[in-house]
């Protein structure tokens, strides 16, 4: 590093000085905090953002700022890799040693080495980061900070996006970098002319597709969600029939999480003055989507065991992994957090992957791709091949192919409910989830907690997970975890049996083992 670069740094970060006394971790989705004490965060993140882009000889680099679901006051940085996945975790202990670094002069010592190790050309050579953010009040200022440390780098330039969606702002990186169209002029088209496509491929009067399937109403959290499914409902109106609300609805339902990664279904029948919800999860999102790739795969004669991966992680309900291998499917675990699933999913010609909790996409290879392509160009195949696989593409240009994307995977929903004329009911009906519960404990040191095998299983403190075997063999088709969240300070208990009583004591006599082990009280 010239002495030039080192004095922009060292005079840069004096003015974000860290917060004392609180450690940072790179966690399940970057680092998230009270907003408050984020600031350096940020600066630094920025800096290493610019770091990743020379890296990768100047491709663009995201930078999102947003916390997702936890409360307002809350807020968060993670950075989207070129291809628009997550960024590598090679780095993140970098990310989490620069997050801590106590001074100025260590943090420059830290970015030197790093820098040599890695073989960063820190020569003014030309790097550049999207700034995206939520609709949370904080975001304003930290991306001002995220800016300050884009720009300390030598050469590095921010391009702010404004407000957008986590999903956006991966999509447009990984439209950058293959030189393709990439505003959110170009996102929104790309998703209502596929969503469309689909619509008007879906045979007349086929199955019981006849019957409308009525309004769909959103509930977006109050989160980003809104102000973008609004342009969307614009331009889809003649196809869709959407209402969009932030609370309080009623009939066939969706929900948005606050930065649009995530939604799930759902309706609300109310039995004299109660009112139940009924959840249509990750799980049952993923299902319908795997057997509508399914049926199309059928129609171009293949084999659905071949080519096609599941990705779940150990949250995910023990139906629909039985459901999906009835299906003929290939269904792999990883651990929770997107960057695991989606690295998974890669490996498939089509990978589907969804979190229980409703975050996922569907990828498809180039190779797969050009396949289909040449199915839909040669006559030859006969017109139902060739939809079917207009059908494939559609999907591959609908679905988000960066990140799971709350606004794309509502509208395959759509879609395939209207392909196959399913209500919201029918669609649930797919198979029965096994009664769970989910508990978190606080604990005074989550990371005390070492998991292995997709999570499923302790391997520190010795001792719980042979008293978590104990306990679960004593409940008929018992399943139980633990594992610290990387999102909040708690220790996650996910237990699943037979009943819900079961399920429920399960996941209790589970919890106040990790108390005994860990020391703590725990909260539902
Ligand atoms: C049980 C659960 O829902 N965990 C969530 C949550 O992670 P934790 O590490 O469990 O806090 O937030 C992640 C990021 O949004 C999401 O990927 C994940 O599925
Ligand atoms: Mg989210």
């Amino acid at each position: 590093m010239n002495e030039e670069q080192r004095s922009i740094l060292l005079q840069s970060s004096s003015r974000f000085p860290p917060p004392k006394g609180t450690k940072l971790s790179y966690g399940t989705a970057g680092f998230r905090a009270d907003a408050s004490i984020l600031q350096s965060t940020v600066f630094r993140i920025g800096i290493l953002a610019a770091l990743r882009s020379l890296k990768t000889g100047g491709a663009v680099i995201g930078l999102m700022i947003t916390a997702s679901h936890n409360k307002v006051s809350d807020n968060g940085i993670k950075v989207a890799d070129p291809s628009g996945g997550m960024l590598t975790q090679d780095w993140e202990p970098f990310a989490d040693s620069i997050a801590n670094a106590p001074d100025p002069e260590s943090l420059v010592k830290l970015i030197t080495e790093f820098a040599k190790k890695e073989n960063i050309p820190l020569d003014g050579a030309k790097a550049a980061v999207l700034l995206g953010r939520d609709t949370r009040p904080s975001g304003e200022s930290l991306v001002e900070a995220a800016n300050k440390g884009i720009c300390s780098v030598v050469g590095a330039v921010a391009i702010d996006m404004g407000i957008v969606t986590t999903p956006e702002l991966h999509w447009m990186v990984r439209a950058r970098n293959k030189g393709l169209k990439a505003t959110e002029l170009h996102y929104f088209d790309q998703l209502s002319t596929s969503f469309r496509c689909l619509i008007d491929l879906i045979p007349e009067k086929s199955g019981d597709n006849h019957h409308p399937i009525g309004k769909l109403v959103v509930d977006c959290s109050n989160g980003v969600g809104g102000e973008k499914l609004q342009v969307l409902k614009e331009k889809l109106n003649a196809f869709l029939h959407l209402e969009i609300r932030n609370s309080d609805v009623g009939i066939r339902c969706a929900s948005l999480d606050g930065d649009a990664d995530r939604f799930v279904y759902f309706t609300l029948t109310s039995n004299g003055d109660n009112n139940k919800i009924n959840l249509v999860d990750g799980d049952k999102i993923l299902s319908l989507f795997a057997l509508f790739i399914k049926q199309q795969l059928s129609i171009l004669n293949q084999d659905v065991g071949v080519g096609v991966g599941v990705v779940q992680t150990a949250y995910a309900n023990g139906a629909s992994t039985k459901y999906l291998n009835d299906l003929g499917l290939k269904v792999v675990f990883t651990p929770t957090g997107v960057k695991y699933l989606h690295g998974k999913a890669e490996e498939y010609d089509i990978g589907i992957y969804f979190e229980a909790n409703g975050h996922g996409t569907v990828l498809f290879s180039d190779h797969f791709l050009s396949w289909l392509d040449g199915i839909k160009n040669e006559p030859c195949s006969g017109l139902e091949k060739q939809n079917a696989a207009k059908r494939l593409l559609a999907v591959a240009n609908l679905m988000n192919q960066a990140v799971g994307d709350a606004l794309s995977g509502l509208l395959l929903v759509e879609a395939i409910l209207q392909h196959m004329g399913w209500s919201l009911d029918k669609w649930n009906q797919l198979y029965h989830d096994l009664p769970s519960r989910q508990l978190k404990v606080k604990v005074a040191d989550r990371s005390a907690v070492v998991t292995t095998n997709a999570e499923t299983s302790v391997e520190k403190p010795p001792g719980l997970q042979e008293a978590i075997t104990a306990l679960t063999s004593k409940y008929p088709q018992g399943r139980c975890f633990v594992r610290p969240s990387g999102t909040e300070d708690v220790v996650r208990v996910y237990a699943e049996a037979k009943t819900q009583e079961e399920a429920d004591e399960l996941a209790d006599s589970v919890a106040k083992i990790v108390q005994q082990f860990l020391g703590s009280h725990f909260i539902a």
